[in-house]
């Protein structure tokens, strides 16, 4: 029966050898939450607990700084997404603050001095959630009905675009000021995070926003647009957004796995034409579509309908009969 929580789910079963019945209930479960919620929480996951309370820890000494100290390690221009601090509330309604990360061996991440562990904390969490990635990819490649190495292969096992933020959402000081991130779906393939005890992550499911629950040691995993694209609408890239609390500073750790710009986007054979089935999606490659995302955001367009999301490269039902 459908329910309206996401579920947990523990992957204590893939992280030993052995098991077989218990990796294939944990694949069962992770098929029903993608498609049903493109949102569920795991546990036993193998990223370090005390690593990941060490890095909230971190962020929330990083963001107490005052502006001016923050500033210091302001963004690197040129890059996409650029590494370093950022203020949203400078230029958008969002209520939230951002230091970003991309692969320690870019070479391209710059730290602040204060709290001095807080780039050594981060550097150290990434491998840690690269290595989560490549397990969920596999489990979503096998619950798809896919070769268990599909999505890492698919992306030539290239982890150079993947990218981390530790984020800061301010409290509420007046009623207006709900909005943390406004509803958006990720682009990229599978979004990590972890958030301290304050809550405010929602998913949206017919059309109602279930709360996401902080839970000690869990992790969140989301469904991107990418996986949605190729599964044809099987898997989902779920609406979320985070509201902001009462007196309270949510922090959350977010981890991107990402494609390269070059990789070329289209439903898959298995599930289209080998299927009868006709394409949902329109082929794009993948950095056009980032694009426009950037664009949107840093220039939102005047009507929300106008958004640029996913639909953008939707075929009509009446495009397909002609
Ligand atoms: O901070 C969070 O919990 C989620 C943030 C998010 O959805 C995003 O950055 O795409
Ligand atoms: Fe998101």
């Amino acid at each position: 029966m459908a329910s309206s929580t996401t579920p947990t789910i523990d992957l204590e079963p893939f992280l030993r050898d052995g098991d077989e019945d218990a990796k294939k209930k944990a694949t069962e479960e992770i098929r029903q939450a993608c498609s049903e919620f493109g949102f569920f929480q795991v546990v036993n996951h193998g990223v370090p607990l005390d690593l990941m309370a060490r890095a909230i820890d971190l962020s929330m000494e990083f963001f107490n700084n005052p502006m001016e100290e923050k500033k210091k390690s302001l963004l690197k221009p040129g890059l996409s997404p650029p590494p370093g601090y950022v203020n949203f509330q400078d230029f958008s309604n969002d209520g939230n603050e951002h230091f970003l990360i991309l692969s320690p061996s870019s070479g391209l991440n710059i730290y602040p001095e204060n709290p001095p562990e807080f780039g050594n904390a981060l550097e150290e969490i990434f491998p840690n959630l690269v290595e989560l990635s490549w397990l969920m990819e596999r489990i979503v490649s096998i619950s798809l009905g896919l070769a268990p190495n599909f999505l890492t292969e698919y992306n030539n096992d290239d982890r150079s675009c993947d990218f981390l933020k530790a984020v800061h959402y301010f409290p509420i000081e007046k009623a207006d000021q709900i909005n943390g991130t406004p509803a958006h779906k990720d682009a990229n393939c599978l979004t990590f995070i972890f958030q301290n005890e304050v809550g405010g992550l929602e998913v949206l499911k017919n059309e109602q926003w279930i709360p996401i629950l902080p839970a000690k040691g869990a992790i969140v995993v989301n469904i991107g647009d990418v996986i949605q694209v190729l599964s044809n609408d099987k898997f989902k890239s779920a609406s979320h957004r985070v509201i902001r609390q009462k007196g309270k500073s949510r922090c959350s750790i977010v981890f991107f796995d990402n494609l390269h710009g070059d990789k070329w986007i289209e439903p898959l054979p298995k599930f289209t034409t080998e299927i009868g089935e006709s394409p949902k999606y329109r082929g794009f490659m993948y950095k056009e579509y980032l694009q426009l995302r950037v664009k949107n955001k840093l220039d939102p367009p005047a009507r929300p309908e106008d958004d640029i999301n996913i639909t953008h490269y939707s075929i009509s039902t009446q495009d397909q009969g002609n």
